[in-house]
Order: structure tokens, then sequence, then C-alpha cells
């Protein structure tokens, strides 16, 4: 969201989010604020049209569906204050084995200096009782010397831990942040930084790198005549199908609504327009049933648009020809594969 917005376009747009905030009895927290605020400015249409869907099934939408939509299209938001109180966690942590450590210098450095100065009054007109006295304060001060440096390891030790404990859940975060959450793939972030290496890397070794968008066809009408949540329904199944069509190394993305993206390494134009026919021809011939009533959905097909990367046309160039293609399929009649030609340099 682009938050330096004119203020008096704000506030409009806030005149407009407030009324359905309540209207649907919306509690007014910065989440749902920002989904309806994002909504009434028109700024984001995917989620527009999930919220008109939404309200077709059910007029007044709950908490939960508010905040389903603000995971799925402010994700990053979400990871940025993670991120942050990460950040603000591992700052906490260090400052304190830095504090820790430092008094175990100073402590250190006392003691020494204690140590020298018991040395010192050694001499040999000392009586037995005057030695045995010295002895004894050295073992002490030995023995504080000894706790103190056990203490400072447990403590390092703990921050150690809690440091791996937070990398961890840094790691887990990180891993969500690319991770679409309805289909469990990797989300469309992930996919474009895939495809920003994978292109970089075909420019020196020469290798063939070849991207699939597919498109569910006509997805509106699931949507619209069985309901939102059988639409979700499909696009899991879909993901399902889609993962199973490709090898490991490969990455299959969900890279918007009902768009997906495949990234094939290694593989040339016509293995990778095969792997798209082999993909279309599996979605066509699914009988997908409804969970709640085995009502069948009927045909459900996708369009699909193959690309080569041509070396140094760069991935911004690479990902636009094969969307160009996909849309080909579209108006050739969609349920087919398009190639997409190459690009002019
Ligand atoms: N159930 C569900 N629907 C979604 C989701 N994301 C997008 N959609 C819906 O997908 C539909 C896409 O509609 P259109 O862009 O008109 O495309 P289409 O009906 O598939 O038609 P063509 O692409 O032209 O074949 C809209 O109804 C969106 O609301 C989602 O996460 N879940």
């Amino acid at each position: 969201m682009d938050y330096n917005e004119l203020s008096d376009k704000a506030a409009e747009y806030m005149r407009l989010a407030l009324p359905l905030m309540r209207k649907h009895g919306v509690p007014m927290t910065p989440d749902n604020y920002t989904v309806w605020y994002e909504h009434v400015s028109g700024g984001n249409q995917e989620l527009s049209l999930s919220i008109q869907d939404m309200v077709k099934e059910t007029p007044l939408l709950s908490e939960s569906q508010c905040k389903t939509l603000f995971k799925r299209f402010f994700n990053i938001e979400k990871e940025r204050e993670e991120v942050y109180q990460m950040r603000l966690e591992l700052a906490r942590l260090l400052k304190e084995v830095i504090n820790f450590i430092y008094s175990s210098v100073m402590h250190t450095d006392k003691t020494n200096q204690r140590l020298n100065d018991l040395m010192s009054r050694i001499n040999r007109d000392m009586s037995a009782a005057e030695i045995h006295q010295i002895v004894d304060d050295i073992l002490a001060e030995t023995r504080q010397a000894m706790n103190s440096g056990e203490l400072l390891t447990e403590r390092l030790n703990t921050a150690m831990t809690e440091v791996e404990k937070l990398k961890k859940e840094f790691d887990v975060s990180k891993q969500e942040a690319k991770t679409d959450t309805l289909t469990g793939l990797a989300n469309r972030k992930a996919f474009d930084d895939v495809v920003s290496k994978v292109t970089n890397d075909a420019d020196d070794s020469g290798l063939d790198v070849c991207i699939i968008f597919a498109d569910l066809d006509m997805f509106k009408n699931i949507n619209d005549k069985h309901g939102h949540l059988v639409g979700d329904q499909v696009l899991r199944v879909v993901a399902n199908a889609l993962k199973d069509s490709v090898k490991g190394r490969d990455l299959v993305a969900r890279y918007g609504g009902e768009e997906f993206a495949i990234v094939l390494l290694n593989t040339s134009l016509q293995n990778a327009k095969n792997v798209a026919e082999n993909i279309r021809q599996e979605i066509a011939s699914k009988r997908i049933q409804r969970k709640d009533t085995r009502e069948s959905l009927g045909v459900i097909t996708m369009s699909f648009g193959v690309a080569r990367y041509v070396s140094s046309e760069g991935s911004e160039s690479f990902m636009q020809r094969a969307d160009r293609a996909l849309y080909m399929s579209k108006r050739k009649g969609r349920n087919c594969v398009s190639e997409a030609p190459p690009p002019i340099i």
C-alpha cells in the first residue's frame, strides 16, 4: 500500500472504509482497517474480487474471513513485524551477554589484583598461622574465580541456546513468507526470486531454463456456482496435481489467484511443452467433487504458456513472454498450450 497517498484521498477512503467495517461488524483493528482501506481505494483488484466473491456467499464477513484476507494479501507486513521483533530480541540478548562478560572481566581483574596482594604478603618471617590464613584466602579467591568462570560459561550456553531458538523461528518465518498459505506451494515472491537467480546462472552456463504459466479456465464460474470455499478446494487439488507432475528440482508456485507457474531447470522447450501438455490432460481428466455434497464440479481445464530463456534477455522479459503465451492460449479458446515466440532483442 502506498501510504504517501494524498491526505484528502486517505480521508475519503477512511470515510468509505469505516461504515463498511461497521456494517460487517468487523472490529476496528489495524489489520482489518488495512484490508478495507485497500479494498475501497481500489488498489488491489484481486483483494476486491475476493471480497466480492465472499460477500456473495455470506453477505456479512466474519472476523476470521477478514483475518484470512489480511494473511493472504498482506503477509509481507507480518514478515516485517516478525523480523523487527526478532531483531529487538537479539539486540536484548547481545546486550545482556556483553554486560555479563564485561562484569566478569572486571571481576577477574579484581581477583588478580587481590591474588597479587596476597602473594606479595608472603615472606619468610611469617608464622604458621599467618601462612595458613593466606593459603585459605588464596583458595577462597581461586574458588570464587572458578565459580564466576562457570557462571559465565553457563550464561553463554544459555545465550547460545536462545540465539539458536531465535534463528530457527526466523527460518520458519522466512519460509512462511515464501509460501502460499492456501496451497502450501511457493508464492509469487519465491518464484520471482528463483527465476531471477536461475536466469542469471543461465547467462553464465548457457543451460536450458523454461517456465510454464498456467491459469484455470473460467474459474470465476466455479466460485459463482459453488462458492469460494469450493473454489479454494479446487485450487488445492490443482496445486497437488502440478506438484506431482514435476521433478523435485523444479519449482511450482502459486503466482496469484488462480494462476500457477513452474520453473523447469535443464529442460528443452519441447520437453517443457510436453510437461505442460501432460498437466493439461491430467487436470482435464480429473473429476473433482464437492467435499460436502459429492456433487461433481464438471470438467475443469487450464490454459498454458511456455517459454524458454534466451541468454541475456533478463527474467522480466522471460516471464512476460510466458505470460503472453498463456493469453494466446486463452484467446485460442482455452484448455491448450502455447509456446512463446523468442524475444525481440
Ligand atoms: N476460491 C478462490 N477464488 C479465487 C482466489 N483467488 C482468485 N480467485 C478467483 O478467481 C477468479 C478469476 O476470475 P477471472 O480473472 O475472471 O478469470 P476466469 O474466470 O478464470 O476466466 P479466464 O481466466 O478468462 O479463463 C475470480 O473469481 C477470483 O475471485 C482464491 O484464493 N480462492
